[in-house]
């Protein structure tokens, strides 16, 4: 099914500025300073009201990190995260936690994120217990076995315990658990990834309907190109913890114009036969770079096939190189 696409005539939702989240990571020796691990390291971007922006690129390049930087999860090193019009980076809990309501996130491993101790009633009613506590208990029940029907659960399941039940049902349960008070914005961090190909497709699915049913904007992190060309309007490539490009869905996948995107996307298969054996692939060598000592310049340039030297004096800006498509590369131009 076609995203729903044109969102952008509208104010951003979320609009994310030079966002950094740096670890500090003990230094070698036992006197030796702490060291700096750049997990997200300057990204911009802006999401749309029922927009779904996909995040994507090998493991460890800060997917993860972002999307929780972004719910504040985890405190950000620097830069600016404005959840409609207003800058929530450093926020105290007081004027976090109304907040809370509007922004909520699906985890990867359905299972580990559900308590085990608690009904999959209970943990579906717990942000209603907390954020609406004026609600009686028969209405919070009332509400929880509509979003249970909703999402695929049999309402009699509601004393049921989180173990009872199968992978694509706990992610049903977490999903419910995120919807429950209708949130605007939802990170979705890689939840089909721990799936069976054959109940993935559902749960994207669901995604996609409830959007659809309440305006949702989504963040859809995933390491699957497949999954998020399905699902997503936009896509941002991140490579240790840095955009290389920011662009609509169908731009992304016919036309890439970094050489980092361009790999990616070259590793999809193609059901095709004929045109799998004809297409051009740009393999990818060497190992990520550690994000204590990134590459200076592009921190793409010491495995990317086209480096010059530039490449390794100057860190490329992001680009914009139409209405729908930026690209942080010196020579995106000539490639
Ligand atoms: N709490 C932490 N302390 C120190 N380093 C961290 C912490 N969390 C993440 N990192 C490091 O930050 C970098 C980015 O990690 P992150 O999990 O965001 O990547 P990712 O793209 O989501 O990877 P994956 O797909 O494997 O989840 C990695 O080098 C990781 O080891």
């Amino acid at each position: 099914m076609t995203p729903k696409s044109g969102t952008q005539d509208t104010s951003p939702i979320l609009s994310v500025r030079d966002l950094k989240v740096h670890f500090a990571i003990p230094g070698k020796g036992l006197f030796a300073p702490d060291r700096q691990l750049k997990a997200v390291d300057g990204v911009n971007f802006d999401l749309y009201p029922g927009e779904t922006l996909g995040v994507v690129g090998e493991s460890g390049c800060g997917k993860s990190t972002l999307g929780r930087a972004i719910l504040q999860l985890i405190a950000p090193s620097g830069g600016q995260v404005a959840w409609l019009g207003k800058n929530i980076v450093g926020s105290p809990h007081r004027e976090m936690q109304p907040l809370r309501r509007d922004l909520q996130i699906i985890f990867q491993d359905p299972l580990a994120s559900l308590n085990p101790r608690m009904t999959i009633g209970e943990i579906i009613a717990e942000p209603l217990v907390t954020h609406k506590p004026e609600l009686g208990k028969e209405e919070i029940k009332a509400r929880v076995k509509r979003m249970m029907a909703r999402v695929g659960l049999l309402p009699q399941m509601i004393n049921r315990y989180p173990h009872e039940f199968s992978g694509g049902q706990c992610q049903r349960i977490g999903i419910a658990r995120a919807m429950i008070l209708e949130p605007k914005l939802i990170v979705c961090d890689e939840p089909v990834s721990a799936l069976d190909v054959s109940i993935q497709a559902q749960i994207v699915n669901l995604l996609q309907e409830l959007q659809r049913e309440f305006d949702l904007s989504l963040i859809f992190i995933s390491h699957d190109l497949s999954i998020v060309r399905h699902i997503c309007h936009r896509i941002m490539v991140l490579y240790l913890g840095n955009v290389m490009e920011l662009a609509d869905r169908d731009n992304i996948y016919a036309n890439p114009r970094h050489p980092y995107t361009k790999a990616l996307i070259s590793a999809v298969p193609i059901p095709d036969p004929e045109i799998e054996r004809n297409k051009e692939r740009i393999v990818l060598t060497g190992d990520l770079p550690s994000p204590i000592s990134p590459p200076s310049g592009c921190v793409f340039r010491t495995r990317c096939p086209f480096a010059k030297d530039k490449c390794a004096s100057e860190v490329p800006k992001l680009d914009r190189v139409s209405d729908t498509q930026e690209v942080a590369c010196h020579f995106h131009d000539s490639l």
